[in-house]
């Protein structure tokens, strides 16, 4: 599936439903005569290497020549400032509020005009690995981003011979390549957070004042998630892997979660060897409607550096790194200093081949959804069996917020909020997932489960007890008994969490937390036109309260 850079003269007209004035802002820029063309990663990795505020380490990147990166090419670091995450609160989506529509137009116009004072980049890369899912995106950004973009190209699909055939090759949409427009100096009193501004129905986004990498990354995401929802597939920030069971038997499992809720751990978790596992994703790909199969969006990973000390063999695979502290080894070779000690949500870019066992495409439907909550009232692993229920413990999802986003002033980070699908990255109607998840659990089959990665209670939930437990549903070794009067959810038996329901204050916390999704789907159907849930979601979860 390809996407539309060009037109014939006669449907180059204001009314073809393609352009529209931020697009047209945005792409006109690109034009210029202050914008570079950067049309490979060895270009891009040069650039990166010589700008002023790179720290070229002495660790060579791995497998540089199936990279395309020179045989020398070092690990690059950058540091930005006190903003270490994304910012969810930057976020608008035009459309939703023409009033301040009409006075961002004004702001973009100058935020552009500004622009074109200094020296820009451009680039293309595409999201999405297999011809049926193909989407080309353009990036612009300004002198002083050149990290930032050679991440970008690594973490997406640069353009090469082998892509650029099967883009060719792949039936075209009618959609507009993805644009996206950055500039991380902008700054203005009414945004002091910066302004993540998308024209969701154009295939464009504009970025301003915001240097965090995870800001390009999921605005490119989020546009290629529309077209994809667009177009008959489930748009998923998830991880994806398969466990290749007895012969021509395999199990594929999703783990849906919001940042620094383990989606990568479970997904790149390799279970001492205990099976042999392919890995899709470890953040975002698509599930197509029509047969379960999945797609991977992009080759490289943008992981988190918390886990890995500098002798980790997974710092092998590291290509460039952000927020993170460089120090020099017994040779005075400059090195890693992880685990964020400088800062929190220290990040890596990790090339592709981390996984060795990793597939852009798997055909084989999927078999269960995992929704990954940080509620404490819930023990390690529910299984829910209603499709209704599932899917409406989706759009209710329970979690916590961690460092890798940047909240606003008075926001705490402890707080439980309900992120649905755990995809703050949502441009189109909360149904529009609910239906296509629905979809899932009804017509394929797919089960669903809750995991609980925070803490049960007071007490913390390891990852090993997570991965014991995905492990014990996959040998189909899982003792599940019936979660106190709850119809249709089982909690998985384990040794060390048990919950308690002769405990009235357990019950009660249980309750409580069923209230607070109902209050959420009621709640977000009075002030939130994108959100509203059907009638069905609300009875699912009121009929799980305990009116006793
Ligand atoms: N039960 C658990 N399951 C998974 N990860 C856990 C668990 N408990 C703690 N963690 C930690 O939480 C972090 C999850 O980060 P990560 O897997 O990168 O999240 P994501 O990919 O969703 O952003 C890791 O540092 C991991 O070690
Ligand atoms: C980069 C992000 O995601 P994750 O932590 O899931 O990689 C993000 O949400 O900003």
């Amino acid at each position: 599936m390809s996407t539309k850079d060009r037109f014939l003269k006669n449907e180059i007209r204001r009314s073809n439903h393609l352009f529209s004035p931020l697009r047209s802002i945005v792409e006109t820029s690109m034009y210029s005569n202050n914008v570079q063309p950067i049309t490979s990663l060895d270009q891009a990795y040069h650039t990166a290497h010589d700008a002023i505020n790179t720290i070229v380490t002495d660790l060579p990147v791995k497998f540089p020549d199936k990279l395309g990166l020179p045989s020398n090419a070092k690990i690059l670091v950058e540091n930005g400032n006190s903003v270490v995450g994304r910012t969810a609160a930057a976020k608008r989506i035009y459309g939703e509020n023409p009033e301040e529509d009409a006075k961002l137009k004004t702001l973009v116009l100058d935020a552009i005009y500004d622009g074109t004072k200094t020296n820009r980049y451009k680039t293309t890369a595409y999201v999405g690995l297999d011809p049926e899912f193909m989407v080309k995106a353009h990036l612009t950004v300004p002198k002083g981003q050149e990290n930032n973009l050679y991440s970008w190209l690594l973490n997406f699909q640069v353009t090469n011979e082998f892509y650029n055939d099967l883009y060719k090759n792949s039936q075209e949409i009618n959609e507009g390549d993805i644009l996206i427009y950055q500039d991380a100096n902008w700054h203005h009193p009414d945004y002091p957070l910066g302004l993540a501004y998308f024209d969701s129905a154009h295939n464009c986004a504009i970025i301003l004042g915001m240097n965090y990498f995870g800001e390009l990354k999921k605005a490119t995401l989020t546009l290629a998630w529309n077209i994809a929802h667009n177009i008959g597939y489930v748009s998923c920030h998830g991880g994806q892997k398969k466990f290749v069971l007895k012969e021509n038997e395999s199990y594929v499992a999703a783990f849906f979660g919001l940042s620094g809720s383990g989606k990568s751990t479970l997904t790149h978790a390799k279970h001492n060897n205990k099976y042999e596992v392919e890995v899709l994703h470890d953040d975002a790909f698509i599930i197509s409607l029509k047969n379960g199969s999945s797609i991977a969006l992009e080759p490289a990973y943008f992981d988190k550096t918390q886990d890995y000390p500098a002798d980790h063999p997974e710092v092998d695979y590291f290509v460039t790194v952000q927020n993170v502290g460089v120090t020099q080894d017994e040779n005075g070779n400059k090195v890693l200093l992880t685990e964020d000690l400088r800062n929190g949500n220290g990040r890596t870019i990790k090339s592709r081949y981390s996984t060795p066992n990793r597939v852009d495409k798997f055909e084989e439907p999927i078999n269960a959804v995992f929704w990954i909550m940080k509620d404490d009232s819930l023990p390690p692993v529910l299984k829910i069996n209603d499709p209704i229920l599932a899917t409406t413990f989706g759009a209710t999802l329970a979690t916590k917020r961690t460092t890798a986003e940047r909240l606003k002033k008075g926001v705490d980070i402890n707080k439980l909020v309900i992120e649905p699908y755990a995809n703050p990255f949502r441009v189109y109607p909360l149904i529009d997932d609910y239906n296509n998840f629905k979809y899932l659990f009804e017509e394929l089959g797919t089960d669903c489960y809750i995991l609980n990665t925070g803490f049960f209670l007071d007490q913390k939930i390891p990852k090993e007890v997570t991965l014991g437990a995905i492990e014990s549903i996959i040998d189909d070794t899982a003792e599940f008994q019936e979660f106190g009067h709850l119809t249709d959810i089982q909690y998985m038996v384990t040794e060390d969490f048990k919950p308690d329901f002769t405990d009235s204050s357990y019950v009660s916390l249980v309750d409580e937390r069923m209230k607070m999704r109902g209050e959420f789907i009621r709640e977000q159907a009075q002030k939130n036109a994108l959100n509203v849930l059907p009638n069905e979601a609300l009875k699912a979860i009121l009929s799980l309260i305990n009116e006793s």
